[in-house]
């Protein structure tokens, strides 16, 4: 039986998983390596982590698997988005990696706007300049770091820069060249004029290709330190949305998706580049060749509960926070949180709001604080849900992936919340399936990224959402929707206080 490996660099972690030709996963590993969060907004990570822990995962995943190294044929990618990886001439990285959910590029957010023009920026790349986007973080380079901008040859994104250490080829994909800022999403070239305007040289922009693309085969050094032969052929792979509604099914109009990873977000599908959402969604390619998607970020979604966790219950399992935290009752006993640990994106783009706790009593117990994380991840994705939904989309189910699709009982909140039904997969690993179904398209076992989706994709079970559960959330979001507006001056005083 042959076999395909998906790589899904996440935030947290790189997962890596062994596929056969029917979508069985014959085996994962999991490597995890550290954040540097060294001042409040900040958020980096070591490129050379990325590299290793990628080496050991990959030999690691073999051991586990007991397959035969010759019978993978193919590997790719799933990545997290937008982190500006900066090479010299040598291709030496830089600095360390400016990742998604760091927040300290917002005087370059507006310079872009005023510099380029909104509607200009919103016609070319259809999206608005957020913080999280590698455009913002490249010209933060360029003012606070200038005599390494100066250096700079080429940039990746993370994935992209794995893949060149294991290839030795360099290149970026649309799917994550679409979060830059810098790509013309429609035409699908990077853009002159907006590299022009903000003096960026064109050239810093690497190759680009498809997802599907055919990249190389893995490097000798890379094959020995592995175990993986050196006639693997390596495919470009996706951002790890993109990849992740690869995974779901998510190639056809009406499929929608929600993933609780590191960040939180709720994607559909859309056929064409060409329409305008006024930047309130973000729209990127997306790793099926010529199709596209929208989604709404909540920057710390599973990173909130990571957090809740890590700081008061370090040492019960997640599983078991779940299962508590689900014996309080709907509305954690009169307790909101609103998940703005690290800033917001959809549908409040604010790099300094932060989170709040709203209606604490001395009855409640640390269970009805977990509950409360949960429901306010689960609100703040609904607000991405309702503004998808008001754009016309008619949404039968929802796919739920990511960590935070591994518990029953936060599958049955989504569906409760969002009300609709919530699909989950026997797999959650949603972009490393993605990652590892672009392998298998590429190895040429399928057609079409859909016919692999029709043998790969293998829904676990299907939650309905309860009516009066329903009832009640919706009384509840209509109360949560009011903390954006009635915390922003406050937290806005606070900004002096913090690291
Ligand atoms: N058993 C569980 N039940 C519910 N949520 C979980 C569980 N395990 C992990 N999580 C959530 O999922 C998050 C990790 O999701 P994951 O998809 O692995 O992240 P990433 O890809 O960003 O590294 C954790 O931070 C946590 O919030
Ligand atoms: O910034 C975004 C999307 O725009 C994030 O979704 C990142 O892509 C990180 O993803 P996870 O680590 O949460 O999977």
């Amino acid at each position: 039986m042959e076999h395909v490996i998906g790589v899904d660099l996440g935030t947290s972690a790189v997962k890596v998983l062994l596929v056969d030709r029917k979508g069985n996963v014959k085996g994962e590993w999991t490597e995890t390596y550290p954040l540097y969060q060294p001042h409040s907004g900040y958020s980096e990570q070591n490129p050379e982590d990325w590299v290793e822990k990628t080496i050991v995962a990959l030999r690691k995943l073999l051991e586990v698997s007991h397959v035969s190294p010759d019978s993978v044929c193919g590997l790719s990618f799933s990545g997290q988005m937008h982190g500006l990886v900066l090479l010299d001439k040598e291709r030496n990285v830089l600095r360390n990696a400016i990742l998604w959910n760091d927040t300290r590029t917002t005087e370059e957010c507006r310079e872009i706007e005023v510099k380029v023009g909104k509607e200009t920026l919103l016609s070319i790349t259809k999206n608005r300049a957020l913080e999280g986007f590698t455009l913002p973080k490249l010209l933060w380079v360029k003012k606070h770091e200038p005599h390494l901008y100066q250096r700079a040859y080429t940039f990746l994104l993370p994935k992209d820069y794995v893949r060149f250490r294991l290839t030795g080829q360099i290149a970026m994909e649309y799917s994550d060249a679409a979060g830059t800022l810098l790509l013309d999403i429609e035409n699908k070239t990077w853009s002159q004029p907006i590299c022009d305007v903000l003096g960026i040289d064109a050239h810093l922009c690497p190759p680009l290709v498809e997802s599907t693309a055919y990249v190389g085969t893995l490097l000798p050094e890379i094959a020995e330190e592995t175990g993986l032969s050196t006639n693997v052929k390596v495919f470009a792979g996706g951002a790890d949305n993109a990849c992740g509604a690869v995974g779901a099914g998510i190639l056809s109009e009406g499929r929608m998706m929600c993933s609780i990873g590191t960040s939180g977000v709720i994607l559909a599908y859309e056929q064409t580049g060409e329409k305008d959402f006024a930047g309130k969604v973000h729209y990127f390619n997306h790793a099926k060749p010529n199709a596209y998607y929208i989604m709404g970020v909540t920057l710390a979604a599973g990173y909130s509960f990571d957090w809740w966790k890590r700081t008061f219950m370090e040492d019960i399992p997640f599983a078991d926070i779940v299962k508590r935290a689900y014996e309080s009752p709907i509305g954690a006993n009169g307790l909101l949180f609103a998940p703005y640990l690290v800033g917001e994106r959809t549908p409040y783009a604010d790099a300094d709001i932060r989170a709040s706790f709203i209606g604490i009593d001395s009855s409640q117990t640390k269970w009805d604080f977990a509950r409360a994380v949960m429901e306010g991840i689960t609100f703040s994705l609904n607000e991405s849900v309702e503004m998808i939904k008001a754009s016309g989309k008619s949404v039968k189910s929802i796919v739920s992936i990511g960590g935070g699709a591994k518990s029953i009982e936060w599958l049955q909140m989504q569906a409760d919340i969002f009300a609709t039904p919530v699909e989950k997969l026997k797999n959650e690993q949603g972009p490393g399936l993605g990652a590892a179904m672009i392998a298998a398209y590429g190895c040429g076992w399928f057609d079409s990224l859909e016919q692999c989706s029709d043998v790969f994709k293998q829904v676990e079970m299907v939650v309905e959402p309860r009516k009066e559960a329903v009832e009640r959330y919706q009384e509840l979001f209509a109360v949560y929707r009011k903390i954006y507006p009635q915390t922003k001056e406050i937290v806005k005083k606070l900004k002096a206080f913090r690291n």
